[in-house]
């Protein structure tokens, strides 16, 4: 009987029985290529196949949906030094305090249009540390990751146990389990009071910090970052900013431990890790209208005529594979921005034929064009497809303000005659007959589309 393999790129692949499939991941990418072998053969392989990774021209860089991990920058650790003169042998105690790591932001820029500009791990520049004669160590750097505007940040939650029994080679997902290993060292830290201090050479054994209180601001800077509530965050207009990860609290120096007792502290804190947040990040496109429509229906040729965009057209299905945002014009000044988003097909609700990562880019569009190729049978039908597939995604969704672009209109007999069929219908339809192609109708079908996105707007 033969088995079927998945075969992941390059990568680190483990394999396993699911039914009568072999399955092997990669850590960081799905299913590259599949293939027919004998039981005998069930063990895992890597393949030399390449991925073809494509240009930015052609659209293969376009990501709308990742997962990565954001670490803040740890703080430097404080000093334990004395004050040393030549008649002083024995001064005061003045080791600096150790800098503040960096933190990691995200902030929406206009310009980006998708995820690929952020790399899988987010890490800000540690703390310095501090030095003697009172000397402070400098803050870390942050770190600023411009994404989309659209981008949704939500933080994954990862469950200590559930991250550490997963298969290492299966589930691809190293960053929860980093996560995970990194709560399981803090608590460990935590426990061990003598591990969070650093000592004076050789003072170790001689340090006992179990009777140390802890400085307040510290205390306060640990509960708040085991308490942070679970992020999440909209990036809609340009500029907008979230904190993702925080810097590290650095460590105080040895004379914040002065006391009655203990007039010459050989101990000084260690600097806090910074927060490490795993983030799923999702791009929902923001544009006042999205072209929704079959494969082939004319949506870039539409979005051609009517806007600056320039995405591909092709006599073929599926030539659009990521949304493309163009701007439309008018005379006096006034714009409105369209997403022409790849075809649908029936059961894209479902994700057949990718539909989900289609769909969510029209999520948030206040008005929805329908463009249906007129010069098909029943082009009505096409209509009420598209309608259904949206509304089993979304419930609502196709109810938004909606025109109807009846493309291909210069199409011959067949075209005039299922438009005027479909009139009779449909007499309440917003329907206008264009030809994308020839340019035919345009200005009747951006002014009745401004005209909705104005009173949307109200
Ligand atoms: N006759 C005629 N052909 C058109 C018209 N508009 C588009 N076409 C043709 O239809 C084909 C598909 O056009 P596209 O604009 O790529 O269609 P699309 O809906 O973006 O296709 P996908 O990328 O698959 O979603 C191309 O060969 C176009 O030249 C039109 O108004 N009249």
């Amino acid at each position: 009987m033969a088995v079927t393999v998945v075969i992941a790129h390059r990568a680190r692949v483990a394999g396993r029985i699911i039914g009568e499939r072999v399955v092997a991941y990669s850590c960081r990418r799905q299913v590259h290529t599949e293939s027919q072998i004998d039981e005998s053969q069930e063990v895992v392989r890597e393949t030399a196949w390449t991925p073809h990774t494509g240009g930015k021209k052609s659209g293969r860089n376009f990501i709308d949906r990742m997962r990565c991990t954001a670490i803040g920058g740890s703080g430097g650790n404080g000093c334990v030094s004395f004050f040393r003169d030549v008649f002083v042998p024995r001064g005061p105690a003045d080791g600096g305090d150790g800098g503040s790591g960096g933190d990691v932001w995200l902030e929406a820029d206009s310009s980006e249009t998708s995820l690929s500009c952020v790399k899988q791990w987010l890490k800000a520049r540690p703390g310095s540390n501090g030095r003697g004669k009172s000397m402070h160590g400098a803050r870390g750097s942050d770190i600023t990751i411009k994404v989309p505007q659209g981008t949704i940040v939500r933080q994954i939650l990862v469950e200590n146990k559930e991250a550490r029994t997963e298969d290492p080679g299966l589930g691809a997902d190293r960053s929860s389990r980093f996560l995970a290993d990194l709560e399981t060292q803090m608590a460990r830290r935590a426990e061990d009071k003598a591990s969070l201090f650093v000592h004076y050479p050789r003072w170790e054994d001689r340090n006992d910090v179990s009777n140390i209180r802890l400085p307040a601001e510290f205390k306060a800077f640990r509960w708040a970052m085991a308490n942070a509530p679970p992020l999440s965050a909209d990036l809609t207009s340009h500029g907008q900013r979230v904190l993702v990860a925080r810097g590290g609290l650095g460590g105080m120096g040895n004379p914040h431990f002065i006391g009655a007792e203990d007039r010459q502290p050989h101990y000084a804190l260690r600097g806090l890790a910074g927060q490490t947040r795993v983030l799923d990040l999702e791009l929902k496109t923001i544009a006042d209208v999205g072209l929704v429509g079959m494969p082939n229906a004319g949506k870039s040729t539409f979005l051609r005529a009517v806007s600056n965009a320039h995405p591909k057209v092709a006599a073929y299905p599926f030539t659009t594979l990521n949304p493309y945002i163009g701007t439309v014009a008018y005379d006096d000044a006034a714009q409105i921005t369209v997403a022409d988003i790849p075809g649908l097909v029936p059961g894209a609700h479902r994700n057949v034929g990718l539909g989900h990562a289609f769909l969510r880019h029209v999520e948030r569009s206040r008005v929805l064009v329908f463009i249906v190729d007129v010069s098909r049978p029943e082009p009505w039908r096409d209509l009420q497809m598209l309608r259904d597939e949206l509304d089993l995604y979304r419930s609502g969704l196709s109810a938004r303000p909606s025109l109807v672009v009846c493309n291909k209109a210069d199409a011959g007999d067949v075209a005039r005659r299922n438009f005027e069929a479909w009139r009779l219908i449909a007499p309440d339809l917003n329907m206008v007959p264009v030809s994308a192609m020839l340019g035919k109708n345009i200005r009747k079908a951006t002014h009745a589309v401004r005209q909705m996105v104005e009173s949307s707007r109200m």
